[in-house]
């Protein structure tokens, strides 16, 4: 059984190398939608693969560290990256370029770390990210599937890489949330929402 549920964020880029013109040379923004597809053979103590309402602690918590923030490629031009972090607060350091792949590889780290560091209380079971679908336009999207998210193909992603702004972090419930699902430490599911 698959389930889905949307998120939506706005995000500045640029993406740099592409054939678009307006794309590669302009900082642009987007009204991204993120499906987050979860699957599992086994239902929950409410008879559900996984209840909407908990995908709206932590995953859209970090989901929403993209909203109203510019995304940056480490390895753009050093004084584009530094001008860009002096004049805007809300910012997210990414070790690849924010394309839409891209977008739904590193979404779905973050995805899947969050699921792995979830005690989950209400008889869920075998809950697994299916993949992520980024539609970065109403006729464009991409979607990452696990094997896209580690492949070594499109290049690794480390986690570790993956940096939030101190205002995007002051905005999650926990401050120290990032540095706990690097660290693995569990996160506990409330009985109720
Ligand atoms: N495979 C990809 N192609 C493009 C990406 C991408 O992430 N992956 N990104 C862009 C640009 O960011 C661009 O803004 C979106 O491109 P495009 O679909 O051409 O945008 P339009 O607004 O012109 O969409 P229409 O609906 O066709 O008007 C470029 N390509």
């Amino acid at each position: 059984m698959l389930i889905r549920k949307l998120f939506k964020f706005e995000n500045a880029h640029i993406v740099r190398d592409c054939s678009t013109r307006r794309c590669s040379e302009n900082i642009h923004g987007h009204s991204y939608k993120v499906e987050v597809l979860l699957e599992s053979n086994y239902l929950d103590n409410g008879q559900m693969v996984y209840d909407f309402g908990l995908t709206k602690l932590y995953i859209k918590e970090l989901i929403d560290s993209f909203d109203h923030a510019i995304t940056l490629w480490s390895k753009d031009d050093p004084a584009y990256i530094e001008a860009m972090k002096r004049y805007s607060s809300r910012w997210v350091e990414l070790p690849v370029s924010p394309s839409a792949e891209q977008f739904s590889r590193v979404i779905y780290l973050m995805v899947e770390r969050v699921l792995a560091c979830t005690e989950m209380r209400n008889g869920e079971r075998e809950v697994k990210l299916h993949s992520i679908i980024i539609h970065e336009t109403e006729t464009g999207y991409a979607q990452g599937f696990m094997e896209d998210a580690y492949s070594e193909l499109m290049g690794k992603i480390a986690l570790e890489d993956i940096v939030f702004s101190e205002q995007v972090s002051l905005e999650w419930s926990d401050p120290a949330l990032w540095k706990k699902l690097l660290k693995g430490e569990k996160l506990l599911n409330p009985q109720k929402v």
